[in-house]
């Protein structure tokens, strides 16, 4: 085992579906290094690329261009021994219907070199999932934590989760991203598929947004969070003529600034504005006023993906939503 290279590394990876006029490119020379113990977000909305990336990294697909290693191997002869070592729910995950759930996990267990018992227990148990049930009975939430299970439940070195809460419900959604920290904390790796920012946020080192096959940024979840638009709110003891709005103006990173009298009767008044980026400037232009008080929005990065889906290459795509659509 090689520990030293990446978890994922792909090199001008690409693909194309069908052929003549029906050819579609949904991966266009993507270059990816997903780095031992992190957890990796893979954002993009609907028809990104984001599945066709994944099958790729499990030969479930063959790139038509491009090369891709998981965990330093080839995914094409890596074999069941690189299988073993790599957790994976399929964006569609399907389990035969007849079985009750826990026979299903157990035929995957076994597949997998073997899982205690307890360890499939301890999963079901926190989210709250019946292994008698018949497969077959299930809700597609119930349906999504059997993919859960499966894909943890041999700690795998690296875990590839396509869409991974999907039909869960916000209280399971907080489980799930707990086994998410968990796994980061046994210095195993996770590079999870979104079209949610906001799940992503909450628990991913760095993340990529894909659009249209192609990468658009690479960055730390601080960083985009350091750059983001911010909304802000004060309440000043002055009046508005006697706060020089035009030096706020001025200031770097200060859009939309408006400034007007306080809206209950005390006096004073109260400056709003946007603020992208770093918050000295504003906070420095500040200190000469009395400051009674101060909202500071926390950054809202859902904005600032808007903004990539929507600037970056011209066109205009949809399917990106705030909220656990
Ligand atoms: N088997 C296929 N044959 C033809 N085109 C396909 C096939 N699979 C995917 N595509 C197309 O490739 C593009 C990328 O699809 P992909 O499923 O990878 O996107 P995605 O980001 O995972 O989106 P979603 O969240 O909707 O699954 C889309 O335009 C899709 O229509």
């Amino acid at each position: 085992m090689s520990g030293g290279e990446a978890a994922v590394l792909a090199e001008g990876l690409s693909k194309e579906y069908g052929g003549g006029r029906k050819r579609v490119r949904a991966l266009d020379t993507l270059d990816l290094t997903v780095r031992r113990g992190e957890v990796f977000g893979y954002l993009g909305p609907n028809g990104a690329g984001k599945s066709t990336t994944i099958r790729m990294l499990l030969d479930l697909l063959r790139p038509t261009s491009g090369t891709v290693r998981v965990l330093g191997e080839e995914p094409r002869s890596g074999g069941p021994g690189l299988r073993r070592r790599v957790g994976y729910l399929a964006g569609d995950f399907v389990i035969e219907p007849r079985q009750t759930v826990g026979e299903a996990l157990r035929f995957l267990a076994e597949l997998r070199g073997g899982v205690p018992p307890m360890r499939i227990e301890g999963l079901a148990e926190r989210l709250d999932l019946d292994l008698k049930r018949k497969v077959r009975q299930l809700s597609k939430g119930n349906r999504q934590k059997v993919g859960v299970v499966q894909a943890f439940m041999h700690r795998p070195e690296l875990l590839i989760l396509d869409e991974p809460t999907s039909g869960l419900d916000p209280l399971l959604q907080q489980e799930f991203l707990a086994l998410v920290r968990e796994a980061r904390e046994d210095g195993r790796t996770v590079f999870m598929s979104s079209h949610i920012m906001s799940e992503v946020q909450a628990v991913a080192d760095r993340v990529a947004v894909i659009r249209e096959g192609r990468l658009l940024t690479v960055d730390t979840v601080d960083s985009l969070r350091e750059h983001a638009v911010r909304h802000v709110a004060v309440r000043l003891d002055e009046g508005p003529e006697e706060v020089d709005a035009e030096a706020f103006a001025r200031t770097p990173g200060v859009r939309d600034l408006e400034v007007r009298p306080a809206a209950d009767a005390a006096g004073g008044s109260e400056l709003r504005c946007t603020l992208d980026g770093r918050a000295d400037g504003l906070v420095k232009a500040l200190a000469r006023y009395g400051v009674a008080a101060l909202e500071l929005e926390e950054p809202d990065l859902e904005e600032v993906f808007f903004t990539l889906y929507n600037h970056n290459g011209g066109r205009e795509t949809g399917g990106v939503t705030g909220h656990g659509a």
